[in-house]
Protein backbone atom coordinates (compact mmCIF):
# COMPACT_ATOMS: atom_id res chain seq x y z
CA UNK A 1 0.00 0.00 0.00
CA UNK A 2 1.29 3.50 -0.77
CA UNK A 3 2.33 5.76 2.06
CA UNK A 4 -0.76 7.36 3.56
CA UNK A 5 -0.81 11.08 3.00
CA UNK A 6 -2.61 11.73 6.26
CA UNK A 7 -2.40 10.08 9.64
CA UNK A 8 -5.19 9.60 12.14
CA UNK A 9 -4.74 10.77 15.71
CA UNK A 10 -4.32 7.84 18.12
CA UNK A 11 -7.34 9.04 20.11
CA UNK A 12 -9.86 11.78 19.72
CA UNK A 13 -9.14 13.21 23.18
CA UNK A 14 -7.15 16.41 23.40
CA UNK A 15 -6.90 16.72 19.62
CA UNK A 16 -8.91 19.22 17.71
CA UNK A 17 -8.31 20.09 14.09
CA UNK A 18 -10.59 21.06 11.20
CA UNK A 19 -9.68 17.78 9.45
CA UNK A 20 -11.30 14.40 9.94
CA UNK A 21 -9.94 11.00 8.99
CA UNK A 22 -12.97 8.93 8.00
CA UNK A 23 -12.70 5.18 7.45
CA UNK A 24 -15.19 2.85 5.77
CA UNK A 25 -16.06 5.68 3.44
CA UNK A 26 -14.98 6.47 -0.11
CA UNK A 27 -15.42 5.66 -3.78
CA UNK A 28 -14.34 2.05 -3.33
CA UNK A 29 -17.37 1.45 -1.11
CA UNK A 30 -19.69 3.27 -3.50
CA UNK A 31 -19.55 6.75 -1.93
CA UNK A 32 -18.28 9.53 -4.17
CA UNK A 33 -16.35 12.49 -2.76
CA UNK A 34 -19.24 14.75 -3.84
CA UNK A 35 -21.72 12.69 -1.78
CA UNK A 36 -19.41 12.67 1.25
CA UNK A 37 -18.89 16.45 0.97
CA UNK A 38 -22.61 16.99 0.80
CA UNK A 39 -23.37 14.87 3.93
CA UNK A 40 -20.50 16.33 6.00
CA UNK A 41 -21.51 19.76 4.66
CA UNK A 42 -24.53 19.78 6.95
CA UNK A 43 -22.11 20.38 9.90
CA UNK A 44 -20.21 23.29 8.38
CA UNK A 45 -18.38 24.48 5.32
CA UNK A 46 -16.40 21.59 3.81
CA UNK A 47 -13.25 22.85 2.20
CA UNK A 48 -12.51 19.53 0.47
CA UNK A 49 -12.66 15.73 0.59
CA UNK A 50 -9.42 13.93 -0.25
CA UNK A 51 -8.29 10.31 -0.41
CA UNK A 52 -6.47 9.47 2.85
CA UNK A 53 -4.47 6.80 1.01
CA UNK A 54 -4.87 4.76 -2.11
CA UNK A 55 -7.41 2.34 -0.63
CA UNK A 56 -10.45 4.24 -1.92
CA UNK A 57 -12.15 3.46 1.42
CA UNK A 58 -10.66 6.16 3.68
CA UNK A 59 -10.98 9.89 3.17
CA UNK A 60 -9.97 13.12 4.81
CA UNK A 61 -12.79 15.61 5.19
CA UNK A 62 -11.41 19.12 5.65
CA UNK A 63 -13.57 21.80 7.22
CA UNK A 64 -12.74 25.46 7.46
CA UNK A 65 -12.96 25.29 11.26
CA UNK A 66 -12.48 22.80 14.08
CA UNK A 67 -15.97 23.40 15.54
CA UNK A 68 -17.64 21.96 12.44
CA UNK A 69 -15.28 18.98 12.49
CA UNK A 70 -16.12 18.33 16.16
CA UNK A 71 -19.87 18.49 15.43
CA UNK A 72 -19.55 16.01 12.55
CA UNK A 73 -17.36 13.67 14.59
CA UNK A 74 -19.85 13.63 17.47
CA UNK A 75 -22.83 13.05 15.19
CA UNK A 76 -21.41 10.56 12.71
CA UNK A 77 -18.71 8.47 14.41
CA UNK A 78 -19.44 4.82 15.14
CA UNK A 79 -23.04 4.62 13.99
CA UNK A 80 -24.73 3.79 10.70
CA UNK A 81 -25.13 6.87 8.56
CA UNK A 82 -28.46 6.77 6.68
CA UNK A 83 -27.27 9.31 4.10
CA UNK A 84 -24.14 7.30 3.31
CA UNK A 85 -25.76 3.99 2.38
CA UNK A 86 -26.13 3.05 6.07
CA UNK A 87 -22.39 2.60 6.49
CA UNK A 88 -20.85 2.83 9.95
CA UNK A 89 -18.13 5.45 9.77
CA UNK A 90 -15.01 5.39 11.91
CA UNK A 91 -13.83 8.91 12.42
CA UNK A 92 -10.80 10.47 14.08
CA UNK A 93 -9.18 13.83 13.88
CA UNK A 94 -6.62 13.87 11.11
CA UNK A 95 -3.02 14.81 11.62
CA UNK A 96 -2.29 16.54 8.35
CA UNK A 97 0.93 15.58 6.69
CA UNK A 98 2.35 17.57 3.84
CA UNK A 99 1.22 16.01 0.59
CA UNK A 100 3.98 14.17 -1.23
CA UNK A 101 5.47 15.69 -4.35
CA UNK A 102 2.92 15.16 -7.11
CA UNK A 103 3.52 11.90 -8.87
CA UNK A 104 3.34 12.52 -12.59
CA UNK A 105 0.69 10.46 -14.26
CA UNK A 106 3.47 9.03 -16.44
CA UNK A 107 3.82 6.44 -13.70
CA UNK A 108 1.03 4.72 -15.56
CA UNK A 109 1.19 3.88 -19.22
CA UNK A 110 -1.58 5.77 -21.05
CA UNK A 111 -3.29 3.80 -23.79
CA UNK A 112 -4.39 5.48 -26.98
CA UNK A 113 -6.82 2.76 -27.96
CA UNK A 114 -9.21 0.42 -26.20
CA UNK A 115 -7.41 -2.57 -27.72
CA UNK A 116 -4.23 -1.46 -25.96
CA UNK A 117 -6.08 -1.02 -22.66
CA UNK A 118 -7.40 -4.56 -23.04
CA UNK A 119 -10.33 -4.29 -20.63
CA UNK A 120 -13.19 -6.57 -21.71
CA UNK A 121 -16.17 -4.47 -22.81
CA UNK A 122 -14.25 -1.19 -23.24
CA UNK A 123 -14.46 0.46 -26.66
CA UNK A 124 -13.24 3.82 -27.92
CA UNK A 125 -14.20 5.26 -31.29
CA UNK A 126 -12.25 8.31 -32.44
CA UNK A 127 -13.91 11.07 -34.48
CA UNK A 128 -17.35 9.78 -33.59
CA UNK A 129 -18.82 13.20 -34.40
CA UNK A 130 -17.52 15.77 -36.88
CA UNK A 131 -16.13 19.15 -35.73
CA UNK A 132 -19.32 20.76 -37.00
CA UNK A 133 -21.55 18.34 -35.05
CA UNK A 134 -19.38 19.00 -32.01
CA UNK A 135 -19.99 22.76 -32.33
CA UNK A 136 -23.73 22.19 -32.73
CA UNK A 137 -23.92 19.96 -29.66
CA UNK A 138 -21.97 22.50 -27.58
CA UNK A 139 -24.16 25.36 -28.81
CA UNK A 140 -27.29 23.35 -27.93
CA UNK A 141 -26.24 22.72 -24.33
CA UNK A 142 -24.93 26.25 -23.89
CA UNK A 143 -28.37 27.55 -24.87
CA UNK A 144 -29.91 25.57 -21.99
CA UNK A 145 -29.64 26.07 -18.24
CA UNK A 146 -26.71 24.51 -16.40
CA UNK A 147 -26.88 23.23 -12.82
CA UNK A 148 -23.78 24.25 -10.84
CA UNK A 149 -22.23 21.58 -8.61
CA UNK A 150 -19.26 22.32 -6.33
CA UNK A 151 -16.66 22.11 -9.12
CA UNK A 152 -18.44 21.48 -12.40
CA UNK A 153 -21.71 22.15 -14.19
CA UNK A 154 -24.23 19.53 -15.32
CA UNK A 155 -27.47 19.12 -17.22
CA UNK A 156 -29.82 16.13 -16.98
CA UNK A 157 -32.27 14.91 -19.59
CA UNK A 158 -34.70 12.00 -19.51
CA UNK A 159 -34.27 11.42 -15.77
CA UNK A 160 -32.58 13.53 -13.12
CA UNK A 161 -29.50 11.98 -11.55
CA UNK A 162 -29.26 12.35 -7.77
CA UNK A 163 -25.63 12.72 -6.61
CA UNK A 164 -26.45 11.80 -2.99
CA UNK A 165 -27.89 8.41 -3.81
CA UNK A 166 -25.97 8.01 -7.08
CA UNK A 167 -29.24 6.88 -8.57
CA UNK A 168 -32.21 8.18 -10.56
CA UNK A 169 -35.79 8.64 -9.47
CA UNK A 170 -37.58 6.51 -12.05
CA UNK A 171 -40.91 8.10 -11.12
CA UNK A 172 -39.64 11.51 -12.21
CA UNK A 173 -39.48 11.32 -15.96
CA UNK A 174 -38.28 14.65 -17.38
CA UNK A 175 -39.42 13.72 -20.90
CA UNK A 176 -37.85 12.35 -24.05
CA UNK A 177 -34.20 13.03 -24.80
CA UNK A 178 -33.83 16.39 -26.60
CA UNK A 179 -33.75 16.49 -30.39
CA UNK A 180 -30.18 17.90 -30.48
CA UNK A 181 -28.88 14.52 -29.32
CA UNK A 182 -30.65 12.60 -32.14
CA UNK A 183 -27.59 12.53 -34.47
CA UNK A 184 -25.53 10.96 -31.66
CA UNK A 185 -28.22 8.34 -30.93
CA UNK A 186 -28.41 7.58 -34.63
CA UNK A 187 -24.66 6.88 -34.78
CA UNK A 188 -24.84 4.81 -31.58
CA UNK A 189 -27.44 2.55 -33.18
CA UNK A 190 -24.77 1.37 -35.60
CA UNK A 191 -21.97 1.19 -33.03
CA UNK A 192 -19.73 -1.78 -33.85
CA UNK A 193 -19.38 -4.65 -31.35
CA UNK A 194 -22.94 -4.32 -30.07
CA UNK A 195 -24.94 -7.48 -30.54
CA UNK A 196 -28.30 -5.88 -29.84
CA UNK A 197 -27.64 -2.35 -31.10
CA UNK A 198 -31.23 -1.99 -32.22
CA UNK A 199 -32.40 -2.38 -28.63
CA UNK A 200 -30.14 0.20 -27.08
CA UNK A 201 -33.03 2.70 -26.43
CA UNK A 202 -31.02 5.06 -24.22
CA UNK A 203 -33.22 7.31 -22.10
CA UNK A 204 -30.94 9.30 -19.77
CA UNK A 205 -28.38 11.94 -20.71
CA UNK A 206 -26.04 13.65 -18.27
CA UNK A 207 -23.99 16.51 -19.68
CA UNK A 208 -20.90 17.35 -17.61
CA UNK A 209 -18.79 20.44 -18.09
CA UNK A 210 -15.35 20.19 -16.46
CA UNK A 211 -13.11 23.25 -16.10
CA UNK A 212 -9.34 22.57 -16.28
CA UNK A 213 -8.09 20.76 -13.18
CA UNK A 214 -11.48 19.25 -12.37
CA UNK A 215 -12.06 15.52 -12.69
CA UNK A 216 -14.33 12.89 -11.25
CA UNK A 217 -13.62 10.67 -8.26
CA UNK A 218 -13.31 6.91 -8.88
CA UNK A 219 -16.69 5.22 -9.17
CA UNK A 220 -18.71 2.50 -10.85
CA UNK A 221 -22.02 3.81 -12.15
CA UNK A 222 -24.59 2.29 -9.78
CA UNK A 223 -25.59 -1.09 -11.19
CA UNK A 224 -29.21 -0.82 -10.07
CA UNK A 225 -29.54 2.63 -11.67
CA UNK A 226 -28.46 1.91 -15.22
CA UNK A 227 -28.35 -0.96 -17.69
CA UNK A 228 -25.19 -2.45 -19.08
CA UNK A 229 -24.18 0.01 -21.80
CA UNK A 230 -22.74 3.40 -20.87
CA UNK A 231 -21.69 5.74 -23.65
CA UNK A 232 -19.63 8.84 -23.05
CA UNK A 233 -18.90 11.36 -25.77
CA UNK A 234 -16.03 13.81 -25.15
CA UNK A 235 -16.36 17.30 -26.60
CA UNK A 236 -14.33 20.53 -26.58
CA UNK A 237 -11.32 19.17 -24.75
CA UNK A 238 -9.42 15.97 -23.96
CA UNK A 239 -8.95 14.12 -20.71
CA UNK A 240 -7.36 11.05 -19.33
CA UNK A 241 -9.58 8.38 -17.83
CA UNK A 242 -8.15 5.91 -15.39
CA UNK A 243 -9.69 2.48 -14.74
CA UNK A 244 -9.22 0.55 -11.51
CA UNK A 245 -10.16 -3.03 -10.86
CA UNK A 246 -10.16 -3.50 -7.09
CA UNK A 247 -9.42 -6.92 -5.64
CA UNK A 248 -12.46 -9.14 -5.56
CA UNK A 249 -14.67 -8.62 -2.57
CA UNK A 250 -12.36 -6.06 -1.01
CA UNK A 251 -14.82 -3.22 -1.18
CA UNK A 252 -18.29 -4.33 -0.37
CA UNK A 253 -18.57 -5.82 3.11
CA UNK A 254 -21.92 -7.54 3.62
CA UNK A 255 -24.84 -5.19 4.26
CA UNK A 256 -25.00 -4.12 7.88
CA UNK A 257 -21.42 -5.07 8.68
CA UNK A 258 -18.83 -2.44 9.33
CA UNK A 259 -15.14 -2.31 8.64
CA UNK A 260 -13.15 -1.25 11.64
CA UNK A 261 -10.67 1.53 10.99
CA UNK A 262 -7.74 -0.46 12.33
CA UNK A 263 -8.93 -3.93 11.38
CA UNK A 264 -8.84 -3.35 7.65
CA UNK A 265 -6.12 -5.24 5.86
CA UNK A 266 -4.02 -2.58 4.20
CA UNK A 267 -2.51 -5.07 1.80
CA UNK A 268 -5.92 -6.03 0.51
CA UNK A 269 -7.20 -2.51 0.46
CA UNK A 270 -4.65 -1.16 -1.97
CA UNK A 271 -4.89 -4.13 -4.21
CA UNK A 272 -6.08 -2.91 -7.56
CA UNK A 273 -5.05 -3.00 -11.21
CA UNK A 274 -4.76 0.32 -13.00
CA UNK A 275 -5.04 1.31 -16.62
CA UNK A 276 -5.47 4.66 -18.29
CA UNK A 277 -6.82 5.72 -21.64
CA UNK A 278 -6.63 9.05 -23.40
CA UNK A 279 -9.99 10.47 -24.54
CA UNK A 280 -9.59 13.06 -27.29
CA UNK A 281 -12.42 15.45 -28.13
CA UNK A 282 -15.10 13.98 -30.41
CA UNK A 283 -14.32 10.44 -29.28
CA UNK A 284 -16.98 8.07 -27.99
CA UNK A 285 -16.23 5.69 -25.13
CA UNK A 286 -18.41 2.67 -24.47
CA UNK A 287 -18.34 0.87 -21.16
CA UNK A 288 -19.99 -2.53 -21.28
CA UNK A 289 -19.64 -5.90 -19.56
CA UNK A 290 -16.61 -6.05 -17.23
CA UNK A 291 -15.56 -2.46 -18.04
CA UNK A 292 -19.00 -1.20 -16.97
CA UNK A 293 -19.69 -3.53 -14.03
CA UNK A 294 -16.34 -4.25 -12.41
CA UNK A 295 -13.93 -1.41 -13.12
CA UNK A 296 -14.03 1.96 -11.35
CA UNK A 297 -13.51 4.85 -13.74
CA UNK A 298 -11.83 8.02 -12.67
CA UNK A 299 -10.81 11.34 -14.24
CA UNK A 300 -7.77 12.70 -12.37
CA UNK A 301 -8.05 16.28 -11.16
CA UNK A 302 -5.14 17.51 -13.29
CA UNK A 303 -4.57 20.62 -15.38
CA UNK A 304 -2.11 18.72 -17.53
CA UNK A 305 -1.99 15.05 -18.38
CA UNK A 306 1.18 13.22 -19.23
CA UNK A 307 0.29 10.99 -22.12
CA UNK A 308 3.41 8.89 -22.18
CA UNK A 309 6.10 11.45 -23.09
CA UNK A 310 3.73 14.21 -24.20
CA UNK A 311 2.37 16.94 -21.98
CA UNK A 312 -1.29 17.50 -22.86
CA UNK A 313 -2.89 20.59 -21.44
CA UNK A 314 -6.58 20.28 -20.53
CA UNK A 315 -8.42 22.93 -22.54
CA UNK A 316 -10.63 25.62 -21.05
CA UNK A 317 -13.33 23.02 -20.69
CA UNK A 318 -14.27 19.46 -21.49
CA UNK A 319 -17.95 18.70 -22.03
CA UNK A 320 -19.10 15.10 -21.94
CA UNK A 321 -22.42 13.57 -22.92
CA UNK A 322 -23.03 10.39 -20.92
CA UNK A 323 -25.89 8.35 -22.35
CA UNK A 324 -27.40 5.49 -20.41
CA UNK A 325 -30.58 3.45 -20.07
CA UNK A 326 -32.31 3.60 -16.72
CA UNK A 327 -32.81 0.15 -15.21
CA UNK A 328 -36.26 -0.84 -14.03
CA UNK A 329 -35.56 -4.18 -12.31
CA UNK A 330 -32.61 -5.39 -10.23
CA UNK A 331 -29.21 -5.85 -11.85
CA UNK A 332 -28.30 -9.48 -12.46
CA UNK A 333 -24.74 -8.98 -13.65
CA UNK A 334 -21.94 -11.47 -13.23
CA UNK A 335 -20.04 -9.23 -10.83
CA UNK A 336 -22.01 -9.48 -7.54
CA UNK A 337 -19.07 -8.14 -5.55
CA UNK A 338 -19.54 -4.74 -7.21
CA UNK A 339 -23.33 -4.91 -7.52
CA UNK A 340 -25.68 -3.03 -5.21
CA UNK A 341 -28.62 -5.16 -6.42
CA UNK A 342 -26.90 -8.37 -5.31
CA UNK A 343 -25.49 -7.32 -1.95
O1 LIG B 1 -17.25 12.68 -18.18
C1 LIG B 1 -17.23 11.50 -18.47
O2 LIG B 1 -16.80 11.08 -19.55
C2 LIG B 1 -17.69 10.45 -17.50
C3 LIG B 1 -18.87 10.82 -16.67
C4 LIG B 1 -19.23 9.74 -15.71
O3 LIG B 1 -18.47 8.86 -15.44
C5 LIG B 1 -20.53 9.73 -15.05
O4 LIG B 1 -21.31 10.68 -15.23
O5 LIG B 1 -20.83 8.76 -14.33
FE1 LIG C 1 -19.42 7.21 -14.46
Amino acid sequence: MGLPRFGAAKTNHSTSTPNLYVANCGPAVGLSHDTIASVFGSFGLVHGVFPADDSGARVIVCYNDATSAAAALTALHGRPCPHLAGRTLHIRYSLLRPPPAPTPSTSIQVCLSAAEANIPGLYLLLDFVTPQEEQELLAAVDARPWISLAKRRVQHYGYKFCYQTRNVDTKQHLGELPSFVAPVLEKISSFPNLNDAANVSLDQLTVNEYPPGVGLSPHIDTHSAFEGLIFSLSLAGPCLMEFRRYAQGAWFPKAGSSVDMDAENPDNSSNFSRKAIYLPPRSMLLLSEEARYAWHHYIPHHKIDMVNDNVIKRSSRRVSFTLRKVRTGPCQCEFPQYCDSQR
